[in-house]
């Protein structure tokens, strides 16, 4: 018995297709700007998806290219261009930036009102406070994910492994709200027994980036498990941090490529989608 697939891929194709409909009644298209800094392959790589994404849904996109190279004052400039600029929506800042750069200072730098990713402290604050405002990417489209699936979160021991900025910390403040629930073991490099959390666990989120990390025999049998680690094996392909084995003791799990890598995406555009439409004084749905 294998488990089933939290289908990202299918997920993100839905929400697309509800997106592009949203973005046709907005009358003036959407910009998404994306800032890169050096030639990271894997970051290039998806950037050029997101812009790929744009073009599907209607969105423009604005493309910033720095060098690996750039200062700390070429990244601020870069920043202020794209606040300032009246076809762009909502951006990124592609992370990690290379060493030397403060990612906090940047993504401080950020308008709120155009933090496509929430990741500005006044949108992770608004996330604390159970306030409106754009969510992580990655963490909102893990919670959907789970919600297509009808996958219960209230009252479901969830370990969390990863404490990151972008997944880990965000995801135990989203799956801990009243409408969703959820009992959040936040788990990282200091946990002493990791082994016995996962054990515990009826949903396992991987976001630590070590290869392989949740082995299949720690999985209570007819768990969840959602993989979200991007690290590439020798042969270039994806390795995520769950064991493959794993997937014979689950009853659900989202396969990877294919699983939070889409959805990931997808709600990127779903920020923009709201940014513009709070700027047009309309609200979207929820
Ligand atoms: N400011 C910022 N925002 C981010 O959202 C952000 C970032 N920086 N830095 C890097 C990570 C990584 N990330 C991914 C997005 C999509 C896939 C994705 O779509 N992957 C496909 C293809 C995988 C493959 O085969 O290469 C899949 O999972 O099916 C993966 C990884 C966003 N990140």
């Amino acid at each position: 018995m294998g488990a089933g697939l939290l289908d990202g891929k299918l997920l993100a194709a839905e929400v697309k297709e509800d997106l592009r409909k949203r973005v046709a009644a907005l009358g003036r298209p959407p910009g998404l700007g994306t800032i890169l800094v050096g030639e990271d392959p894997g970051s290039v790589l998806y950037v050029g998806g997101k812009h790929r994404d744009c073009r599907e849904i209607g969105i423009e996109s604005i493309r910033v290219d720095l060098p690996a190279d750039a200062t700390r004052a070429d990244v601020l400039a870069a920043v202020d261009r794209l606040n300032a600029d009246p076809r762009c929506t909502a951006y990124i800042v592609q992370l990690p930036l290379p060493a030397g750069l403060d990612e906090f200072e940047v993504i401080n730098r950020i308008d709120p009102a155009k933090d496509a990713d929430g990741l500005h402290p006044a949108n992770l604050g608004r996330l604390v406070l159970g306030a409106d405002g754009p969510l992580p990417c990655t963490p909102a489209g893990i919670v959907k994910l789970l919600r297509r699936y009808d996958i219960p979160l209230a009252g479901a021991r969830v370990c969390v492994i990863g404490r990151g900025i972008t997944v880990g910390r965000p995801l135990g403040l989203l799956l801990t709200r009243r409408s969703e629930n959820a009992t959040v073991t936040l788990c990282h490099t200091g946990t002493r027994d990791l082994a016995a959390e996962v054990c515990a666990a009826d949903i396992v989120i991987a976001a630590a980036g070590v290869p392989g990390l949740v082995r299949a025999e720690l999985v209570k049998p007819g768990a969840v498990l959602v993989d979200v680690g991007v690290s590439r094996g020798p042969d270039g392909k994806v390795a995520g941090d769950i064991h493959p084995g794993a997937a014979e003791r689950a009853a659900w799990r989202s396969p990877n490529p294919g699983g939070v890598g889409p959805m990931t995406r997808a709600m990127l555009l779903d920020n923009v989608v709201r940014a513009a439409e709070r700027a047009a004084g309309r609200g979207g749905p929820e």
